[in-house]
This record gives C-alpha cells, sequence and structure tokens, in this order.
C-alpha cells in the first residue's frame, strides 16, 4: 500500500516567521482551555503552507498568536529577526499594517471605497506611496484591472476577495496569512483564489500560511502542517488531496 508519509515537522532558522515553545491558554481557572501547547514549527520564505487538522485543534489560535493578532500565554514569535513579544502594543499595530498581510473568511473591504482605495488603504496609512510597478504587477496577477474604480457592492465575492488579496500585497508583506480564505466563495472563485496565492507565491515571491478545512484547498499548497489537541503533529511536503485526506483520517479528523 502506497500510505501517506508523514514527516517529522521541522524548524527552519531563516525562516519569514516561526514559533518556539508556543503555548495558548484561552481562559483562566476550570475554563481554561489548553488550544496551543508547547508548539516549535517554522515557515519559509517564498512557500506556500497550509494549516490543517480537526475541529478545535488549535489551527486559529496558531495562525492569531503568529500574525499577532492574539498574545501568546508562553513562548516566542520571531517575524524573521522581530520577536513579538518584545514589542509594545502601537510597535505591534505598525508591524501588523507594514509588515503582515491578512485575508480572512470576510472581505473586509471599506464599503465606500473603489477597488483601488481599498487596495492602496495600508500605504496611505503607513505613509507610504504606491510602488507603480509593483500595483500593477499585483493587480494583473489578480486580473482585477478593469474593477478598480468599482466600489465592493458592485464586485462579486471572487472579485472583492481578490482585491483583498491585493491589499494584502501591496505592501510587500513578510508572510500573507490567510484564515480560510475560500470559505464565503462558490467553489469556481474558491478555485481561482487559490491560484491567485500559489501565482503570489511563485511569481512574487510571496509567504502565504494558510488556515483551511479543505483537502483541495492545501493541496495548493507546497507544505501542510498538521495540528491535532494542540501540538504539531506532522507535515506533509508537495500535498495531494489524497495524501492529505489519508494524513487527517490518520489524526482521527
Ligand atoms: N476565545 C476562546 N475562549 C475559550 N476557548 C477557546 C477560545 N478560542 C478557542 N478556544 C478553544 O481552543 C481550542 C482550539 O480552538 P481553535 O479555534 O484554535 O481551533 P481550530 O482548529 O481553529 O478549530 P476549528 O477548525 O473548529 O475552527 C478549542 O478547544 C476551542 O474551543
Amino acid at each position: 500500500m502506497n500510505s501517506t508519509r508523514i514527516l517529522e515537522p521541522s524548524v527552519a532558522t531563516g525562516a519569514a516567521v516561526s514559533a518556539f515553545g508556543l503555548t495558548k491558554i484561552h481562559g483562566t481557572g476550570d475554563a481554561a482551555v489548553v488550544a496551543l501547547d508547547d508548539v516549535d514549527v517554522s515557515f519559509e520564505r517564498g512557500r506556500f503552507t497550509a494549516i490543517m487538522g480537526p475541529s478545535g485543534s488549535g489551527k486559529s489560535s496558531l495562525l492569531h498568536c503568529i500574525a499577532g493578532l492574539d498574545n501568546a500565554t508562553r513562548g516566542q514569535v520571531h517575524l524573521g529577526d522581530t520577536e513579538l513579544s518584545a514589542l509594545s502594543d502601537d510597535a505591534l499595530t505598525v508591524l501588523r499594517r507594514e509588515r503582515i498581510g491578512f485575508v480572512f473568511q470576510a472581505f473586509n473591504l471599506l464599503p465606500t471605497l473603489t477597488a483601488l482605495d481599498n487596495i492602496v488603504l495600508p500605504l496611505k496609512l503607513a505613509g507610504r506611496r504606491p510602488d507603480r510597478d509593483h500595483l500593477d504587477h499585483v493587480v494583473a496577477v489578480l486580473g482585477i484591472g478593469d474593477r478598480l474604480g468599482h466600489r465592493p457592492s458592485e464586485l462579486s465575492g471572487g472579485q472583492q476577495q481578490r482585491v483583498a488579496v491585493a491589499r494584502a500585497l501591496v505592501t510587500r508583506p513578510d508572510v500573507i496569512f490567510a484564515d480560510e480564505p475560500t470559505g464565503a466563495l462558490d467553489s469556481v472563485s474558491g478555485q481561482e483564489l487559490l491560484s491567485f496565492l500559489r501565482r503570489c507565491v511563485d511569481e512574487l515571491g510571496q509567504t502565504v500560511v494558510m488556515v483551511t478545512h479543505d483537502p483541495a484547498a492545501a493541496a495548493h499548497a507546497d507544505r501542510v502542517v498538521l495540528l491535532a489537541d494542540g501540538q504539531v503533529a506532522g507535515e506533509l511536503a508537495d500535498p495531494t488531496v489524497d495524501s492529505v485526506l489519508e494524513a487527517l483520517r490518520g489524526l482521527g479528523a
């Protein structure tokens, strides 16, 4: 039988983002839930990684902690050479705005702004000018050149999510974190979005870390990190739908 080989988790130095001894406990006392239990994991630059695991295994907690959206209870998160827990709240806000891109299930576009104004908003907030060549390239990769003057309500869900990806890319962030980015899209738009994320990695050298429940979505990634019970349970290189399904079955998902 050609069974899936689940590799030991690796922690690379020089990674885009890494966590060491990461522990997240939600709540206190009798209500305390250990969502992450001493996790070591790292995500290489220029690669597309999916985080998968059964419901409640800690995927969102991991993403939120490594993206600086939530404080870890213990442990360290490094974005490149920057250790997040060492930062003040203000410095963390600036880091999230300038060095991290986010793509969520909800597109979170500002309804009164055009697509273009939504895309360049992070640069404006940072007092930076758009790099026209980079902006043109991002818009071309995402195929939204003819929608830039439209407001979100005039765009389809798939187009709105592409605008959200362009907004995440425009600052040339160190890493893009995506949490179920296809969750609100129909299957065709979802497939397109995943192809765009793939091209962002291949053509723009972007680093993408995505939480997903969907083996077909994870198959677009270079690597799958598997979580179970708040711990890294293994990883898959060059995942396919079948290898992901088999690995998840092995975790009892
Ligand atoms: N704010 C919170 N307060 C209390 N417990 C929480 C909180 N957030 C998450 N948890 C618990 O922590 C554990 C991990 O949750 P988390 O959302 O990280 O898992 P997940 O793998 O993303 O789950 P799902 O696939 O269902 O979204 C679960 O037991 C969950 O109930």
